[in-house]
């Protein structure tokens, strides 16, 4: 049985179902727009990539999808309640419906993996000791690292590390993931370990998956959907073929552009070098 389970009755819902719905989201960090007229659904059972380059808006839309961010306009519904209406005790169940895996969101370094993947389970729940071992050693399998759960963050290597933040962020047992660029940092072997692992967690856990990348090789592989996102707008949502055969000029800039030259858009950077 898994946390979820154990911590009250609530409906799963239905594959195909929407989960995330964003409405006329707009952003500003001071005077500068960041996000503007964002409409957005993703659907239950879908991984879904959030494209775009440096700049382009990825994170603070997932700070918004989060309700870290407060909106200038339009508003987040999560699992069709409004975010902005709900009150701590519902966002903090609602929350518990969530993994996230943040591309900062570092281990905790003094304390071995079972400890690190284990510390929700152990804030969030009253499971004893044992459940607690049993839920945190089933998550490690799932990420392949039964038999590393003795070790410290620093004697992990990189793809290692961000197998054990992706059990720490599922061991709560969420039906919605967001992982904020899995692939950075990494060699494309253990890149594409990581693709085919986020594929199984959709496909075995039945987890809805929103992964925010600039990786394209990466995104079409894993994606069922992709927004792609540019200086704050979307360009278009739909799934990887119908990206990949758009006649959307921009979409294609995009597309044949080389990863490290999607991260850094000479144009944009110059612009907002100006505005400050
Ligand atoms: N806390 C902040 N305060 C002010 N401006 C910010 C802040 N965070 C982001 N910005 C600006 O908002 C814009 C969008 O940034 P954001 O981090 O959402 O983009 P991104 O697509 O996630 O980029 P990256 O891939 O580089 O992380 C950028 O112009 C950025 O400089």
């Amino acid at each position: 049985m898994g946390a979820a389970a154990m911590s009250g009755t609530r409906e799963r819902i239905e594959p195909g179902q929407p989960v995330v719905e964003v409405e006329g989201l707009g952003a500003r960090y001071g005077e500068q727009t960041v996000l503007e007229d964002i409409d957005l659904t993703i659907r239950a059972g879908e991984i879904h990539v959030i494209m775009g380059g440096s700049g382009s808006g990825k994170s603070t839309l997932l700070r918004h999808l989060l309700g870290l961010n407060q909106p200038v306009a339009g508003q987040v519904r999560l699992f069709g309640q409004d975010i902005a209406r709900l009150g701590e005790r519902e966002m903090l169940a609602l929350r518990r419906r969530i993994g996230v895996s943040f591309q900062g969101g570092a281990l905790f370094s003094s304390m071995t993996v079972e400890d690190n993947v284990a510390f929700p389970l152990r804030e969030h729940t009253r499971l004893d000791e044992n459940t607690i071992r049993i839920m945190t050693r089933m998550k490690l399998e799932v990420v392949n690292l039964a038999g590393f759960e003795d070790l410290l963050p620093n004697q992990l290597s990189g793809g290692m590390v961000k197998r054990a933040a992706l059990a720490r962020a599922i061991v709560m047992d969420p039906e919605l993931l967001f992982f904020d660029e899995p692939s950075a940092g990494l060699d494309p072997v253990v890149s594409a370990e990581l693709d085919e692992l986020i594929i199984r967690l959709r496909d075995i856990m039945k987890i809805t998956v929103v992964v925010v990348t600039h990786e394209l090789e990466s995104a079409f592989k894993i994606a069922d959907r992709i927004t792609v996102l540019d200086r704050g707008r979307i360009l278009m949502t739909d799934t990887t073929g119908a990206v990949r055969a758009t006649a959307h000029t921009r979409v294609q800039a995009l597309l044949q552009r080389r990863p490290e030259a999607l991260q850094l858009d000479a144009e944009d950077y110059l612009q907002r070098l100006t505005r400050s």
